[in-house]
């Protein structure tokens, strides 16, 4: 007989009046919000990662310290609509809502890639993450979309085509500007050059539509576990409701609340391996809420398509600095992620840390 763990289906997690085992997390007091005591005292803790108006004279040295101390920073000013924000926060919406069985239509068939389903982090946990999500890594995604909505399908993919379009103009243009801050160009790195060039096209990012239904007890559970993306950055927007929270080995866990019309900005392992190491790849996580459900929508931006390679980019390596990590494309990457997933930038590092 099935036990009651294995009939819970994440498709109304919503509906649950108790926490069932299988989704209780053994929380230590090291995964708590509070920042450590000595940090407080000290009066060196910024409350959370900065936001950064575009529109600043010193935009690349503001984004280049915050890449530099929390890996994440917040953007305002970036040029993408609140309508546009507002409509796929309620594209999101529609979908979630929809009963279990409809989502389930949509199930993606290789484990956590397009499609609805559980994040693809899932197996390197032992609890289950109360969460739910839809991810459009290709072309797929219209027959979900389809089958979603068989009438409403083509006002959908309009919408989603329009965000990949405008977060992959903006990822570019958030490079260079990290790029600047490095003291490298575009023209310092072929394929970025040539990416800036050739304007947007599909294929190079992944998006991720996250739900964290109402939680019973949102203390013992984990809506998206402890992670950091495999990109060269994400841009993230999240409804009104807070829950994301990133790690700063001085700071603990720091939620980062939401500010409307605001965008958050993760550095990934890409960019941390482009970098040398220069930039480090967030950890962070998503937290539930007892009385409010969230959204929140990912564009995971890997950069270039195919075979190209990622490597430290030369200026920034010399006798002094070497080359930390051996080149690599997104794919092959993923790969290695899915395989020893936090041990990946070691399983491609070069040179092993002196300490
Ligand atoms: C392109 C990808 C990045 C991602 C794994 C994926 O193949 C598709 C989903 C992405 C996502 C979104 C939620 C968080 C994350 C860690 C996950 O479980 O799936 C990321 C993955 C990643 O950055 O490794
Ligand atoms: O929901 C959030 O705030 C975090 C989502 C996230 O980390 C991701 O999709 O990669
Ligand atoms: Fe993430």
């Amino acid at each position: 007989m099935p036990s009651l763990a294995e009939e819970i289906c994440i498709g109304n997690l919503g509906s649950l009046q108790t926490l069932p085992d299988s989704f209780t997390w053994k929380l230590t007091a090291a995964d708590s919000v509070l920042p450590p005591s000595s940090a407080v005292s000290s009066g060196t803790v910024e409350e959370s990662i900065p936001v950064i108006d575009l529109s600043d004279p010193d935009v690349t040295t503001l984004i280049g310290n915050a890449c530099k101390t929390w890996g994440a920073f917040q953007i305002a000013n970036h040029g993408i609509s609140q309508k546009l924000l507002d409509d796929i926060e309620s594209l999101s919406k529609t979908l979630f809502d929809m009963p279990s069985e409809r989502k389930l239509e949509a199930a993606s068939s290789d484990k956590g890639v397009s499609g609805y389903g559980e994040p693809r982090i899932s197996p390197f946990f032992e609890k289950k993450m109360w969460s739910e999500g839809f991810t459009i890594a290709d072309a797929s995604y219209r027959n979900h979309f389809i089958s979603l909505w068989p009438h409403d399908h083509t006002k959908y993919c309009g919408i989603m085509e329009e965000y990949v379009d405008e977060m992959e103009k903006l990822a570019s243009k958030l490079v260079s500007c990290i790029l600047g801050s490095l003291g490298v160009t575009v023209e310092d790195i072929g394929w970025a050059h040539k990416l800036e060039k050739s304007g947007s096209k599909v294929g190079r990012g992944a998006i991720r539509l996250n739900h964290y239904p109402v939680c019973p007890e949102p203390e013992r559970a984990m809506g998206l576990a402890a992670h950091t993306d495999s990109t060269i950055l994400t841009i993230l927007h999240q409804s009104n409701t807070g829950g994301l929270q990133v790690f700063r080995e001085e700071s603990g866990w720091i939620t980062v609340e939401p500010v409307p019309g605001v965008l958050v900005v993760n550095m990934g392992d890409l960019f941390h391996i482009l970098s040398n190491g220069k930039i480090p790849s967030v950890v962070h996580r998503a937290k539930v809420n007892h009385t409010r459900s969230r959204i929140s929508i990912a564009y995971l931006w890997g950069g270039p398509a195919g075979e190209v390679q990622i490597a430290p980019i030369s200026k920034l390596i010399g006798p002094v600095e070497p080359s930390l990590y051996r080149s690599i494309t997104w794919k092959e990457y993923l790969q290695i992620k899915y395989e020893v997933f936090d041990k990946a930038l070691d399983a491609i590092r070069v040179i092993n840390p002196t300490n």
